[in-house]
């Protein structure tokens, strides 16, 4: 069964039809990567599977007691509030010093507990959202482009970290993103919007497809080739893509 499944999803916002008829679901430990152009629903869509979001029409089913996990786009904290990293991670539920420790260490914080908030760096504090939202021991995580305002080989570290996570706890991902080329090697299945799903698939099948190509071009293509693997294979001898390796920094 899969863990969250949307079905014949519909949203207009004042006659403006956003979601049109838009199926989707995450399997346990797969990871789902919703792409698409500024507008196309994204954010909507997501906005629906949290249930924050309510469809015009169709259903999202979710296995019973779904635990999920969230991971916002960004978070302001004002720069005149104190916020140590620990206390931001016991809000809005205080967890037990070992669990937090763990979770500080799976996402890569270790070190920083003590820090403000407004002190750490972009890629630190995504890395602090998502150990907040990994204390909850997520079934399915969702993020809704987590790598926003990081350079490239911040955006790469945070996704590496994701998939790696995933590989640990068997958790489900869905997540927005715009940044393809990194996108696509770290998802198991791509998912393009444009209002309606125009494509899903493997990375593979994605990127090669007519209304993925009419969306994004070309211009992914050869990092396509660079970064794509398929999690059903050996990888090649010569395109290690850091399994087991620690990633962390
Ligand atoms: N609460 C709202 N009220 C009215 N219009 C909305 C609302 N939320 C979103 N929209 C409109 O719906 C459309 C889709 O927005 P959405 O944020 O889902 O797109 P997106 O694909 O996430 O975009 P982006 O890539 O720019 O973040 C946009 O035209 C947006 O202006």
């Amino acid at each position: 069964m899969s863990l969250i499944a949307a079905r014949d999803i519909h949203v207009s916002y004042g006659g403006a039809l956003v979601l049109d008829g838009v199926d989707v679901e995450v399997e346990p430990g797969e990871i789902v990567t919703l792409v698409g152009p500024n507008g196309s629903g994204k954010s909507t869509l997501v906005k629906v599977l949290l249930g924050v979001v309510r469809p015009d029409r169709g259903t999202v089913t979710r296995v019973p007691g779904l635990r999920l996990g969230y991971v916002p786009q960004k978070l302001h904290i004002d720069a005149s509030l104190p916020m140590t990293v620990t206390r931001f991670l016991s809000l809005p539920t205080r967890h037990a010093p070992a669990e937090v420790a763990a979770v500080a260490a799976r996402s890569g914080i270790e070190g920083l507990e003590q820090r403000q908030m407004t002190a750490l760096s972009g890629g630190q504090f995504q890395r602090v959202l998502l150990a907040r939202a990994l204390l909850t021991d997520p079934q399915l995580l969702v993020l809704d482009e987590p790598t926003q305002g990081l350079d490239q080989p911040g955006e790469a570290s945070f996704y590496e970290l994701l998939e790696q996570v995933r590989r640990e706890t068997g958790m489900g991902v869905f997540m927005v993103s715009h940044d393809l080329h990194v996108v696509m090697s770290a998802s198991d299945r791509v998912v393009c919007l444009n209002h309606h799903v125009c494509c899903s698939g493997t990375p593979t099948v994605v990127q090669s497809a007519p209304e993925y190509r009419a969306l994004f071009g070309h211009g992914t293509h050869g990092a396509l080739a660079l970064y794509q693997h398929d999690h059903d294979h050996e990888h090649d001898h010569d395109h290690s893509h850091g399994h087991g390796g620690d990633h962390a920094g």
